[in-house]
């Protein structure tokens, strides 16, 4: 988050605005909807722990009354980066602490029923992005599955082979995206 809003900024002053935010990287992906090696784009961008526990679970900040826990890309631009690398659409969350065990998982999927993967940074990308007015895409490849903690079980080469080719689809997918688009 510190560095994107650093380097709008940056940007703005020289003159030469941004005119789309990407977070891209590896994730947990929620099985069987996201499978090892596969592209999410996210469709909603949320904060799954920014909130409160209380006696009757978690409260989200926006509860409290404070604050926003989603961000959503244009569905123009989802379409597009959908369209271009196979990727699926879905919500990707948040988290301050990888989720390590089926409880956790199960916690976020009755939660967060649109979930298909989790990462670190994603939300804190959006809010930068959101700050500076400046559309925002969020792009994971799965490289280990959302649930008990299996070192063994993650394909962070395969993870980042598939980012690789993606991103080779999107590059020109996404010069070519009109934000203007609904
Ligand atoms: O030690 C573990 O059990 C463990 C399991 C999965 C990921 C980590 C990381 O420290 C990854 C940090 C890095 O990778 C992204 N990432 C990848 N998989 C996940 C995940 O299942 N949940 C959340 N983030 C994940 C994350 O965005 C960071 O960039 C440790």
């Amino acid at each position: 988050a510190a560095s994107t809003a650093t380097a709008l900024t940056a940007a703005a002053l020289a003159g030469r605005p941004y005119g789309l935010v990407v977070s891209a990287g590896i994730g947990g992906g929620f099985q069987p909807a996201a499978p090892l090696g596969s592209l999410v784009v996210a469709d909603a961008i949320t904060a799954a722990d920014l909130g409160a526990e209380t006696a009757d679970g978690f409260l989200p900040v926006t509860e409290l009354g404070f604050g926003t826990v989603t961000h959503r890309p244009p569905k123009s631009l989802v379409r597009v980066a959908c369209g271009a690398t196979g990727a699926r659409a879905g919500t990707v969350l948040t988290v301050s602490t990888v989720t390590g065990t089926a409880a956790r998982a199960a916690e976020l999927r009755d939660r967060h029923p649109g979930a298909l993967a989790e990462g670190m940074e994603g939300f804190g990308v959006a809010e930068a992005a959101a700050a500076h007015g400046v559309p925002v895409l969020e792009v994971r490849a799965v490289s280990n599955p959302v649930g008990p903690r299996d070192r063994a079980a993650w394909r962070i080469g395969d993870a980042l082979t598939a980012l690789t080719e993606a991103f080779g689809k999107l590059a020109p997918a996404l010069e070519s995206w009109n934000p203007h688009d609904h």
